[in-house]
């Protein structure tokens, strides 16, 4: 891990820190063009066919149904079962306070507007399933999905070896009362619910994390103008921020946390104390020998940097350009900075928080946006899967109020059928 200091660091060396392109990202970019294009002409060929080169598995079925989810499904150990029961519990309180109704406003005497929801009636969750199978992506995903009202949700996650899914999956699937699974992964598995196969149904808007594959295939069936998507939720990242109150082998175990997800993960620590840095950096070469995926840990936190400021609103700059998808302030003093924050996807506050609590557990979203995207995107929520409808209503009072202002901005655009639909009101005598 690179150590750099904030000091000797000009604006454009933050912004290129900042930066998370890679030097392959134009061959990622021209390779997913390919997928896409083959799932579109060949669509379920095209499928079976990336499987077996990706996933190298032969798949007859590109799909498992509700029986056989269930046969799999019962075979989940009895602790893992009530850790996801545990956690689906959290995350569906968490997400279910935010489903509520918004307040009619009268603008005008006579003039009334409001909003409600619905829900999206097509979405599709994509599960990764590369180097981990994450069942907890399923519950983020499909929790507010079931709990917005969607009428269909398509799931996607890549096949296991033996061309069916696990049964942590399985699982989950039973328990959000998701009835199929199709076996398909990476930019093709974005492509079918983009363009809709014979097998994979066509939906409206995509959902879910992945890897650089599956993050730009997001990005261009959403450039194509076919379908929507969440957020551009790629590659993990945590940036910690930690002060002399912070404990060396927590921030290391955070940081190794999300290092463990894949080689291009972002792990940034930035410290006002040089002393927690280097005990940082010694204990994570501790705590990498205990990991079975020390390797592609190991190359993540190569990859990644501490920055040493000279104090907090330093640190608090260089976070809010970086705009972590995770932001951890391991700092007794959290509270005081919580306002100075402007870009992060989820924040978690003190030394007692662990990103890994809300990876799991604790009731936030994990699917957030990565790459610097929190500048703009937030994570997933019950907003994600509905749209809001406005309504207005205009009383024969309200006609009287709003129709001149209507009028005369309607003629100082030239649009006199605007004016006209407004002055034949007023002069009619109908409905009052
Ligand atoms: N931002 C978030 O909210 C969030 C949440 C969870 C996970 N993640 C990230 O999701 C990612 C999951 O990645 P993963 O790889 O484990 O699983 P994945 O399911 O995203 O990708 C696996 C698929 O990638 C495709 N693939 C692999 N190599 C390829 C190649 N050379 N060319 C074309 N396609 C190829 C294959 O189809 C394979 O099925 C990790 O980077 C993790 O950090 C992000
Ligand atoms: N940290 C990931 C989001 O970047 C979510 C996750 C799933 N499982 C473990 N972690
Ligand atoms: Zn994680």
């Amino acid at each position: 891990m690179k150590l750099y200091k904030y000091t000797d660091l000009s604006e454009q060396n933050i912004e290129e820190l900042c930066l998370r392109q890679l030097a392959d990202d134009a061959r990622i970019a021209e390779s997913v063009k390919e997928i896409i294009a083959q799932v579109k002409a060949e669509g379920d060929q095209a499928l079976r066919s990336y499987a077996l080169q990706f996933d190298k598995v032969n798949l007859e079925q590109l799909f498992i149904e509700k029986e056989e989810i269930g046969k799999i499904a019962s075979t989940i150990p009895a602790d893992a079962k009530s850790a996801i029961d545990t956690a689906y519990a959290n995350i569906k309180k968490f997400h279910a306070a935010q489903l509520y109704p918004e307040a009619k406003v009268e603008t005008m005497p006579g003039v009334s507007c409001w909003r409600e929801s619905r829900a999206i009636e097509r979405v599709g969750l994509y599960i990764p399933g590369g180097t981990a199978v994450l069942p907890s992506t399923f519950l983020m995903l499909a929790t507010p999905a079931t709990l917005a009202g969607c009428q269909e949700i398509v799931v996607c996650s890549p096949p296991q070896k033996d061309g069916k899914t696990n049964c942590y999956l399985a699982y989950c699937a039973q328990l959000l009362g998701i009835e199929k699974i199709y076996l398909a992964g990476g930019a093709q598995a974005i492509a079918a619910m983009a363009f809709g196969t014979a097998t994979v149904p066509k939906v409206y808007k995509i959902f879910g994390p992945g890897n650089r594959y599956v993050t730009q295939a997001k990005q261009q069936v959403l450039a194509s103008g076919i379908t929507a998507i969440d957020m551009p939720a790629g590659p993990s990242e945590v940036l910690v921020f930690a002060d002399e109150t912070a404990n060396p082998a927590f921030v290391a175990s955070d940081l190794l946390a999300q290092a463990e997800h894949g080689t291009d993960s972002q792990a940034i620590l930035v410290s006002t104390s040089e002393t927690l840095i280097t005990e940082a950096l010694s204990q994570i070469e501790i705590q990498l020998n205990d990991l079975p995926r020390k390797d592609i840990a190991a190359q993540a936190i190569e990859n990644s940097y501490a920055v040493l400021v000279a104090d907090k609103t330093q640190a608090m700059a260089f976070s809010n350009a970086y705009a972590p998808e995770h932001l951890i302030l391991a700092t007794d003093t959290f509270q005081e900075l919580i306002p100075k924050i402007i870009n992060a996807g989820s924040v978690f506050l003190g030394n007692l928080t662990p990103e890994s609590a809300g990876d799991y557990a604790s009731g936030t979203n994990h699917t957030l946006p990565t790459s610097g995207f929190a500048k703009a995107y937030s994570g997933v929520s019950i907003d994600s899967f509905i749209k809001k409808i406005t309504f207005q209503q205009i009383s024969p009072e309200g006609l009287k109020a709003i129709g001149p202002t209507v009028e005369i901005l309607a003629a100082a655009e030239g649009l006199q059928a605007h004016k006209n639909a407004i002055t034949i009101r007023l002069k009619s005598s109908d409905g009052y």
